[in-house]
């Protein structure tokens, strides 16, 4: 596997609470990664970890061979946060044009970038006035026009009707196709089936790192949501099962 994101024995703490326990994985290039967990379970932390912008208690995370957050990433990375990050006071268009000009690309790459997330109908509308999945959308604009090797896109859809969430899957799995990286948090089940590879996150663990398929195998079941219940019912049972052989 060609690795583009690596994540080593990572443990984050905030307010002195541990979030993240030690994570490990490897997300291979030019695929769809879901990173899939319960509210809480530690998604956007490992994000900004990969990102560069959270503060790490120990271990390393590389992307595309350099340190998280290091120079030479800054080109190569974009990020969609959970809130949008986009000005309330311009148009989706020249917002877009904005961010490009910033990457030294032209408006033809940033009204291309407004048309891939379906806002060319609203190009020319202020983003104060858009709706919450209309805003998360012109992020996720300015976020890929850069055609940047690694996306890290959280929670990209929600918000967004069902014809609009296929859509950007379809888009999400062109721009892999076209070799970029690209990590994806969701807690929606049914999101997970549409990922090449799945991260399962609980409570700061790691609890499955495989292919969807491989995920339904494991737990003997078709269904990705059931699958990931199996998984934390077996962990835990282990987890009693080695309690009681050490007592
Ligand atoms: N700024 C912060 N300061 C302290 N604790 C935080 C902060 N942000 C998040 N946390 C805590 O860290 C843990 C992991 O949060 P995180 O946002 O990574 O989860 P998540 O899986 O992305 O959740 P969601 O799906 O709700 O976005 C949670 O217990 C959360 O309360």
């Amino acid at each position: 596997m060609d690795t583009a994101i690596e994540v080593r024995d990572l443990v984050v703490e905030r307010r002195g609470r541990r979030v993240l326990d030690g994570i490990s994985c490897a997300v291979p290039r030019g695929a769809v990664t879901g990173l899939l967990g319960p509210s809480g379970s530690g998604k956007t932390t490992l994000m900004r970890a990969v990102v560069g912008v959270q503060l790490i208690r120990s271990g390393t995370v590389t992307v595309l061979g350099h340190p998280a957050g290091s120079a030479p990433l800054r080109r190569k990375l974009g990020y969609l946060t959970q809130a949008p990050s986009v000005y309330a006071d311009l148009t989706v268009r020249e917002n877009a044009r904005y961010f490009a000009s910033l990457h030294g690309l032209s408006r033809a790459d940033a009204d291309a970038a407004v048309t891939d997330v379906g806002l060319a109908g609203a190009a020319t509308q202020l983003v104060g006035t858009l709706s919450g999945g209309q805003r998360s959308r012109a992020s996720l604009a300015c976020a890929i026009l850069g055609r940047p090797e690694v996306l890290v896109l959280d929670e990209p859809t929600v918000g967004q009707d069902p014809v609009l969430r296929t859509d950007l899957w379809e888009r999400f799995h062109a721009l892999a196709a076209a070799g970029t990286t690209l990590l994806i948090s969701s807690h929606v089940m049914d999101e997970a089936g549409r990922c090449d590879r799945l991260l399962l996150i609980r409570e700061g663990r790691l609890v499955a790192d495989d292919t969807p398929a491989a995920v339904r195998a494991a737990a003997g079941t078709d269904d990705l949501d059931e699958a990931f219940l199996r998984i934390i019912r077996d962990r835990e049972r282990a987890g009693a099962e080695k309690g009681t052989v050490r007592s």
